[in-house]
């Protein structure tokens, strides 16, 4: 099968997209992949770097109040529906699947007006402007919660899937992953990562515990900054405990960050939603905080449907202090009974299925054509 993936901007968007074309070259072997993003997003680096073929057009996203802005961006959009229509003749896609984020907007609409097959799959329960926007030209709709199901009214095919990130993680080798960290097997660590940008909150609250870590003896930390804040980060972290960096694993984004999660005892984080899928899918207890700069909070339901569930403990940021966080990581990572039940409760939301779902809706929009 020849497949066009599209969607990007930030991991949450990218992720799903792979995991999708990776379950059709295991479903279809000798399947082609194109991946169409923008040279700005996050995808123009992972892409290349996962070995498939890259292609960008140039998009912005709309600002949500008037301005001239929206006006250049109705022209890029007009201007990148052209250039998506050049390279999808050029690759002749069999369907074209788009993740959320601006960049799949020219490229599925394009794909709808030439008569080919799509799909979009949103991973939020409240659907972005793009996917929205999107639903009334494509031919199906894969969600990641049952509630977004009547979200997309103008859709024929709207399927409760589940989030394709949930997949790819389980076949991660956790062997791999504590030695790419430098750690022998086994070892446990607390994984700290503010989603696939950073988050300043978070590593803030990170520099503030590390005169407490000597106390929780054995544990190591992976801590995840974020590209933007990886130098003041780790720099103020070894000012601040140079003793730490014994323990204190700080890296500026992982790669490998199925085969990493696999091996962690523990994940504090964002309640972005492919992350949250991978979390449930390997049954991981977390310490969860939302960010409070997404669209309708939605971090903030998502956090909540783990914690109510026995899952995860959200912390809200404005009560996040070093101190506070310190206390749930310790309390967790010294109790294996509650680690456990955690655990469990954490697997039972997950729908590792989500990326057979996905290519089984592929090849039924095909056949309707
Ligand atoms: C601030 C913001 O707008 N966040 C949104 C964004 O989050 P964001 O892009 O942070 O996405 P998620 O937290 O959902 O997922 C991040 C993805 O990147 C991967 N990863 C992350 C860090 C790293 O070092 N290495 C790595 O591989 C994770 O394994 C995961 O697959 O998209 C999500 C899905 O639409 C939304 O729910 C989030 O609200």
């Amino acid at each position: 099968m020849r497949v066009v993936l599209t969607g990007g901007g930030t991991g949450g968007h990218i992720y799903p997209a792979l995991a999708i074309g990776r379950e059709v070259e295991a479903r279809q072997p000798g399947s082609s992949l194109l991946y169409i993003g923008t040279s700005r997003g996050l995808e123009s680096r992972i892409v290349p770097e996962q070995g498939i073929a890259f292609e960008d057009v140039t998009i912005t996203g709309f600002r949500r109040s008037l301005s001239w802005e929206n006006v250049r961006t109705v022209m890029r959009f007009v201007q990148g529906v052209r250039r998506s229509k050049q390279l999808l003749r050029k690759f002749k896609p069999d369907v074209v699947v788009g993740t959320g984020g601006y960049v799949c907007g020219p490229v599925v609409y394009a794909a709808s007006r030439l008569g080919i097959p799509t799909l979009i799959h949103e991973q939020n329960v409240i659907p972005g402007l793009t996917n929205k926007f999107l639903s009334r030209y494509v031919d199906g709709v894969a969600v990641s919660f049952s509630e977004s199901v009547g979200l997309f009214e103008k859709c024929p095919d709207v399927e409760f899937a589940g989030n394709p990130c949930a997949t790819r993680v389980l076949k991660a080798d956790r062997n791999k992953g504590f030695s790419s960290l430098g750690l022998a097997s086994g070892t446990p660590f607390v994984l700290v990562v503010g989603g696939s940008g950073g988050a300043k909150a978070i590593n803030q609250a990170i520099e503030q515990t590390l005169p407490m870590l000597h106390k929780m003896t054995d544990t190591h930390f992976v801590f995840v900054t974020g590209e933007r804040f990886f130098k003041e980060t780790e720099a103020a972290i070894h000012r601040l405990n140079p003793e730490a960096s014994k323990r204190v694993h700080v890296l500026p984004y992982i790669h490998n960050m199925p085969e990493v999660l696999a091996a962690a005892t523990l994940f504090v984080g964002r309640a972005g939603a492919s992350f949250l899928a991978e979390v449930t899918s390997l049954g991981l207890p977390s310490i969860l905080i939302p960010s409070p700069n997404v669209t309708n909070n939605h971090q903030e339901a998502n956090a909540r449907s783990l914690a109510d569930a026995g899952a995860a403990i959200m912390i809200l940021e404005r009560e996040l202090t070093g101190e506070l966080l310190f206390r749930h990581m310790s309390a967790i990572m010294g109790d294996a009974v509650r680690r456990d039940s955690m655990s469990r409760a954490s697997r039972g939301m997950g729908m590792p299925k989500a990326a057979a779902a996905i290519y089984d809706q592929i090849v039924r929009i095909q056949r309707k054509r």
